[in-house]
């Protein structure tokens, strides 16, 4: 009985060896067999020499007969450094306004031949100053700017008696500088008043040029003989972080950025703290564009300033206004100003509207000077506001 079930026993066990021998080893040995057609059909697939060779593939002895592969120069790895992009050197911004005044002149100088034509007729009566008025007010220079001026214009007329050419030119040059106020501090704070980095955020609206603005600024102050550090606050457009580190890239400005939708604050902060470490002279903070009409972005923005605040004063926040909107970029900057103080305004695409009276409205309405101004978008293309040059521009031409 022992005996049989011993046998039995055995012939189990001997199936079972007999029957793995033939059930499993034609699997194991499936996989290598698909593995190196998988490899061929991806290189096959992108016609290029994307795909890294194998432990097993020697690098000199590339595939005969397969052109992709051949093309996989084993002495370009595939995880080369790329170079290290060239760090211009921006032309100092001094005169930069004198040198684009031809790009002013050509936008504003319809509105200077208007006014002087009107001022050079042989009557000046009421219909004639009225239309002196209604030139400056199209010109965006805004209702209470116009009537002074014209105000201002009919007394000191009235004094002079007889006017020549030369004569009006120079009344309303004067005019129109008293009205932009040539005193005004429209110096940028680029340097601190203590042993710390300036701190100048960049505000504004959608698309006004704000990244635009930070980096061209980075590249006056490089080119001025200074170091700045930009932040790319604007959390929201991955572009636009790009962009930045763009500009820095350019001129070795450092740039510091998180991932997009990280908190704008903490940008803002490392940035400060960057520079701090650095010792750099500015650190310029790029912030997302918003309507000034958006609650909860406006209360973000004003976040975002008191995070930095934590860890350093700011001693600048520029408003970017595009020139071209007029009164709503107006609007715009009152509820601005009322949540991060403004102090100074950037106006960019000057070079692009007949509208340059907005520069007396901004700085009238906001008591806040005009201190940079785009005349274009070439990298060199921001100057700091001089009012002389503008008011020779407007009545002079190119
Ligand atoms: N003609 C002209 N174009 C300008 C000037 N300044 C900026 N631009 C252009 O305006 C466009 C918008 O500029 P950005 O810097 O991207 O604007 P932004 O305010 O950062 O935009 P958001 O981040 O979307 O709010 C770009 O095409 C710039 O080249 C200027 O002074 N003149």
């Amino acid at each position: 009985m022992d005996y049989t079930i011993f046998a039995v026993a055995t012939f189990i066990v001997a199936l079972l060896v007999f029957g793995g021998v033939f059930l499993i080893r034609p699997r194991r040995s499936e996989p290598p067999q698909q593995q190196p057609r998988q490899e061929e059909q991806a290189t096959a697939d992108s016609g290029t020499a994307v795909a890294e060779p194998t432990e097993t593939e020697s690098a000199e002895e590339p595939a005969e007969g397969s052109g992709a592969v051949a093309e996989a120069e084993p002495a370009t790895p595939a995880t080369a450094e790329p170079a290290a992009p060239e760090v211009e050197t921006p032309p100092p911004s001094a005169g930069r306004m004198v040198r684009l005044r031809s790009r002013l002149a050509r936008s504003q100088n319809v509105l200077g031949r208007g006014l002087l034509n009107l001022l050079a007729s042989d009557k000046l009566d009421d219909d004639t100053w009225e239309e002196i008025e209604d030139t400056l007010v199209t010109a965006d220079v805004g209702v209470e700017s116009a009537t002074a001026i014209v105000e201002n214009l009919r007394t000191k007329v009235k004094v002079l008696g007889s006017r020549t050419q030369d004569d009006v030119r120079q009344l309303l040059r004067e005019e129109l500088l008293t009205q932009i106020d040539p005193n005004a501090d429209r110096a940028v704070r680029t340097r601190a008043e203590t042993d710390r980095p300036a701190v100048i955020m960049v505000v504004g609206v959608n698309g006004t040029g704000k990244t635009t603005t930070a980096g061209k600024l980075a590249r006056v102050l490089v080119g001025d003989g200074r170091s700045a550090v930009l932040g790319a606050a604007d959390t929201f457009r991955a572009a636009a972080v790009d962009q930045l580190e763009t500009w820095g890239n350019r001129v070795g400005a450092p740039v510091v950025r998180k991932d997009e939708g990280a908190d704008p604050g903490s940008v803002a902060f490392d940035a400060v703290a960057r520079a701090t470490e650095d010792g750099a002279d500015t650190v310029i903070i790029d912030t997302a564009g918003r309507l000034h009409t958006k609650t909860g972005l406006m209360d973000e923005l004003g976040k975002v300033k008191r995070v930095v605040e934590k860890k350093s004063d700011v001693d600048e926040v520029l408003l970017v206004l595009d020139a071209t909107t007029g009164q709503n970029g107006l609007r715009q900057a009152q509820v601005f100003s009322e949540v991060v103080n403004i102090t100074g305004i950037v106006l960019t695409k000057l070079d692009g509207t007949a509208k340059g009276g907005i520069v007396l409205q901004v700085q009238r309405e906001l008591g806040v000077p005009v201190k940079l101004v785009g005349l274009g978008e070439g990298a060199d293309d921001l100057a700091p506001f001089d009012p002389e040059t503008f008011v020779d521009a407007i009545l002079d031409g190119e």
